[in-house]
């Protein structure tokens, strides 16, 4: 049989089988495991967790740069009397160029190396939060948001591919997952700063935009000092520094296994790739094809499953159960936020535990629950969606579509209108469509409920949601919905696709599965709106329900276990046809590379079998 992997081992096999993977991997269940002999042969992990911290920052900078334009755009649209094509632009020009850069960010990994491109990164995320600081019109703001950008897109392909790297393989999920910890970290952090400089009205964006300087710099100081992957050195044929890299990131144990199997198995590697650029390698190499399908198919449904219209829109739903007030609304985001962390938490502590397969598994069923429990809040809601029952007869409201809409539902859903009300006990009366005042859509543009006038007069107005009874609900599905998607799905795509792929396809894969989850994200994010007013709120949670039990299919067909397993063992997992990867361990390929033989298509796998 042809295709192999070789592992100098610690159980000092000379050739490996999934077999005895599976063995090991059975092992770390246990408390006397290999894990522990593993654990003791890599010395003291404080220096990889130095490592991992400095390298998690790249995620603090990701979340920070993506979840302060919210709050910052409250302020901005006013001081600079912002159109709402401006505003979209702003809000969505970081994560376009991130989508760009990510993708770019294969082709400089490959090039320069992991800590080249980190510091390239903190680099440009100083720039650009500089720039934004200090800019005095919304042009030189947009150059700075598309820098930020530019940062992100690189620090989010670059940073789980260098932790996993260093990693010793039993705390290697546990530290990738903590940069998506630091992800949703940067998320909550930048909502209290929009909270708290959101009591300072005149450029208090500038210190929202601009404080992401500090751990930029503080990651690009760190970084000065901080070794290159061992395993690029390795591949770049520098293996004098790539073994003091191990053995300085090991402790100074002896690191003499480690590396002969990382030499060895890039030695096969190079029989393996093949000619051509590397993603025509990946593309007609059937087990690196089926580890890029199954990278980017995770990255797809995590955005799918509409993790970022939640976060976008948590504000909004809050405010539909009750929370009318638009400071408060943005203290309870971070609530949100600080939500999503605290469960990124429980994956971190699960993910060496249950394995990378059962976290998603179940985090993404839950997901889909979860939904399901949100868009029934929001159907229940709709239907009990008060009427218009108020009509004003205010000549300049003649031409305006908001006056033609007879339930609060379909006014709440034209952005331009928003629903003023008067209360009676807990009954809403005296109800009315209004178009919202551009420039504030915390009042209506006239009438009772325009600027100033709706204390005095008795009323409340509702911009973007409906005064119901069942809100509750909707905020139940929220709070599930969290509990559930950030121990797996928010931090498993990015932790498996750092240890899928083959050394030579490490950078290109990663490029593409985050590429894909940036398009995905712009698209999701850019289509909500249209998607809501098209179906509704439910109908669009419900569509996302559905495309989370989608993922859950893929996922139970595709996704093996890394858990345990050699970055150079990862290839012997994907040698079988794609959607037959979780089918146990008991039927798996027996892998023995001979030397000059090749692995190149699933004819050939099915024939050796
Ligand atoms: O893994 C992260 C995390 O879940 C974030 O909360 C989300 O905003 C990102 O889009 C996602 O990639």
């Amino acid at each position: 049989y042809l295709c192999t992997s070789v592992n100098s081992y610690s159980s000092g096999s000379l050739i490996k089988t999934p077999y005895d993977v599976q063995a090991n991997n059975q092992e770390h269940d246990s408390p006397t495991s290999t894990h522990q002999i593993r654990s003791v042969q890599h010395g003291s992990p404080c220096f990889i967790y130095t490592l991992a911290f400095f390298s998690a920052l790249g995620g603090f900078l990701f979340g920070y740069d993506t979840g302060v334009v919210s709050g910052a755009m409250l302020l901005l649209k006013r001081e600079m009397n912002l159109s709402s094509l401006w505003q979209e632009l702003l809000v969505s020009i970081t994560v376009g160029a991130a989508a760009v850069s990510s993708l770019a960010g294969g082709y400089l990994n490959g090039l320069f190396g992991r800590r080249i491109c980190i510091l390239l990164a903190s680099f440009i995320f100083s720039a650009g939060g500089i720039i934004m600081s200090v800019a005095h019109n919304k042009e030189v703001l947009l150059c700075g948001r598309l820098t930020v950008g530019l940062g992100i897109g690189i620090a989010s392909m670059t940073v789980p591919v260098y932790i996993a790297e260093v990693s010793p393989s039993e705390l290697r999920g546990q530290l990738v997952t903590i940069n998506t910890l630091f992800i949703t970290g940067g998320q909550f952090v930048a909502s209290v700063v929009d909270g708290v400089f959101s009591y300072l009205p005149h450029d208090g964006w500038r210190y929202m935009l601009g404080l992401s300087v500090v751990p930029a710099a503080l990651q690009f100081l760190g970084f000065l000092f901080l070794p290159e992957s061992p395993r690029w050195l390795l591949q770049k044929g520098d293996t004098q520094n790539a073994r003091l890299v191990l053995s300085r990131i090991r402790g100074g144990v002896n690191v003499d296994e480690e590396y002969e199997s990382i030499r060895s198995s890039i030695e096969e590697e190079k029989i393996d790739a093949g000619e051509g650029p590397v993603l025509w390698r990946i593309l007609t190499f059937a087990p690196a094809r089926r580890a890029l399908i199954v990278g980017c198919g995770l990255q797809m449904f995590q955005q799918l499953s509409g993790i970022n219209t939640v976060m976008y829109y948590s504000a909004t739903i809050l405010q539909m159960s009750g929370v009318q007030d638009d400071q408060m609304a943005i203290w309870l985001a971070s609530a949100t936020a600080f939500t999503n962390f605290l469960f990124t938490l429980v994956g971190v502590w699960l993910v060496e535990r249950v394995g990378r397969r059962k976290l998603s598994l179940g985090s993404i069923l839950g997901t889909a629950v979860s939904l399901m429990v949100l868009a029934a809040g929001f159907l229940l809601s709709a239907q009990a969606s008060p009427p218009v029952t108020f009509h004003p007869n205010d000549p300049s409201l003649h031409n305006s579509t908001c006056i033609t809409y007879r339930f609060c539902e379909s006014c709440m859903l034209n952005p331009d209108c928003g629903f003023c009300y008067g209360k009676n006990g807990t009954a809403v009366v005296e109800s009315s469509c209004m178009p919202v005042d551009v420039a504030n859509t915390e009042a209506a543009a006239a009438g009772r409920c325009s600027n100033g006038t709706q204390e005095s007069a008795g009323v409340f107005w509702a911009f973007n949601y409906c005064p119901t009874s069942y809100s509750w609900i909707v905020l139940l599905g929220l709070v599930l919905y969290l509990a559930a998607f950030a121990p797996g799905m928010g931090p498993m795509p990015w932790t498996v696709n750092s240890e899928i792929y083959p050394l030579w396809a490490r950078s290109t894969g990663n490029a593409c599965s985050a590429g894909v989850n940036w398009i995905c994200n712009v698209l999701v994010s850019l289509t909500f709106l249209h998607v809501a007013q098209y179906l509704t709120y439910y109908g669009a949670f419900f569509l996302y329900s559905g495309l989370a039990l989608l993922g859950f299919v893929f996922v139970v067909g595709c996704l093996p276990e890394t858990k345990g397993l050699r970055l150079e063992e990862m290839e012997s997992l994907f040698g079988r046809q794609l959607c037959s990867c979780g089918a146990g361990g008991s039927q798996s390929v027996h892998y023995i590379r001979v030397n000059g033989g090749n692995c190149r298509s699933d004819e050939d796998v099915t024939d050796d079998e």
